[in-house]
């Protein structure tokens, strides 16, 4: 057998970017690539139809396009990007983390959950993340690499055709929500992440059609990225992990805030909520004796009052444990009186339910292992 004829799961893996993929690419970009290819220029939209309408990649169920264009245009348009390691299912089924294996091997994790009156998927945009987080499973490892446009779609593509099959229980349903809180920091990989929020609310054929209102992008406080998010017409949720309202402490828990201060991190969140009009999620993963002090939830409370107003709105993240970490949730008294002082301070505080956790599925725990 020669080396070309041997099947794929023999070769190295390449570390690297996939191949490319319509998803990577603008309606225009597709047509253009259909046409290098010597296709018509409507396949590009039928291809977009099946993927984006239909939720699937397989070009042999294409069945409008012919025979014989398939699976040149299915090689080179569609190649498979994530295939299931696993999935692990929790909370009597309503939760589910999902391994996906790149082609270069890499792994990476999304959580599908489902709510009586929504689905949302968390979805990563890099395998590991470099900004070092101390809390954070993700963290931990290091950066592998920034995930594609592409790469980015197809866990939603492959979510919501878990809610269209019933996968979960309740039934068959719809995707109806994305955040980007998975692995990674969505802002280090700016402009594919920016190119899968069209992908993802675009209307059909030209993306998945989801509101803009239903995304959310978190970031770690990456000020210039905000800004500049600020410019791009969109309507989708910021929400900024602030973690602590002084520099002190956020310079510990955050290493980056090294970079860009508290300030400046607000200044860029009340630029895109006054831009915006939309309330900015101020991100707070409350950690016993670390930054759930009644004395920090006054200053928290004040100077979110003061930075941001009515666009300020407090999600309190219980610390969800983490391999080998030292810190711990706050106890539950500790969490309501955080809670009551950032409100007293008239600002929106609520808490955030901690699904997925038995699984390592939640807020932070994602690794990506096998096993
Ligand atoms: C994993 S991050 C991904 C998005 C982005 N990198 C960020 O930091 O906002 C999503 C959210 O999980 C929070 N988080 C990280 N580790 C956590 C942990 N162990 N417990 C609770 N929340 C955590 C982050 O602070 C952030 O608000
Ligand atoms: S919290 Fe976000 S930015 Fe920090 S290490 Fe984890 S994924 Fe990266």
């Amino acid at each position: 057998m020669s080396s070309k004829s041997l099947p794929l799961v023999f070769d190295a893996p390449k570390r690297g970017m996939p191949p490319r993929h319509l998803a990577d690419l603008s309606g225009e970009q597709r047509r253009a690539a259909v046409a290098e290819l010597g296709e018509k220029p409507f396949r590009a939209r039928q291809l977009a139809q099946h993927y984006f309408g239909r939720l699937t990649s397989d070009v042999e169920s294409m069945s409008d396009v012919p025979a014989a264009s398939r699976q040149r245009l299915g090689q080179e348009l569609l190649p498979t990007l994530l295939t299931t390691v696993h999935n692990l299912d929790t909370d009597e089924g309503w939760t589910r983390k999902t391994l996906w294996r790149a082609h270069d091997g890499t792994t990476l994790e999304s959580v599908l959950m489902r709510y009586p009156d929504r689905a949302t998927v968390c979805v990563s945009s890099q395998a590991g993340c470099g900004m070092a987080c101390p809390f954070c499973a993700t963290g931990q490892g290091g950066l592998q690499r920034n995930l594609s446009t592409a790469e980015i779609v197809d866990q939603v593509r492959l979510s919501a055709a878990m809610m269209r099959d019933g996968d979960l229980p309740g039934g068959p349903g719809r995707l109806s929500n994305v955040v980007f809180m998975g692995m990674g920091e969505p802002l280090a990989n700016y402009r594919r992440v920016m190119e899968a929020v069209h992908r993802i609310c675009d209307p059909a054929p030209e993306g998945l059609g989801l509101a803009q209102r239903s995304v959310t992008v978190s970031t770690v406080g990456l000020a210039p990225a905000i800004r500049r998010m600020t410019e791009e017409g969109l309507q989708v949720t910021l929400a900024v992990s602030l973690h602590a309202p002084d520099d002190e402490l956020r310079d510990t828990l955050v290493p980056v805030n090294n970079r860009w201060k508290v300030e400046e991190v607000l200044d860029a969140a009340r630029g895109y909520a006054e831009h915006t009009g939309r309330r900015v999620s101020v991100e707070y993963a409350l950690i016993r004796e670390m930054n759930d002090h009644p004395w920090r939830a006054d200053l928290l409370g004040k100077l979110l009052h003061r930075r941001l107003g009515k666009f300020a709105h407090v999600n309190v993240i219980p610390l969800n444990p983490t391999p080998g970490s030292k810190w711990d949730a706050s106890p539950k008294p500790v969490e309501r009186e955080f809670v009551r002082r950032v409100r007293e301070a008239g600002v929106s505080c609520t808490v955030r339910d901690t699904r997925g956790q038995e699984i390592a599925a939640a807020c932070g725990q994602l690794a990506a292992e096998n096993g």
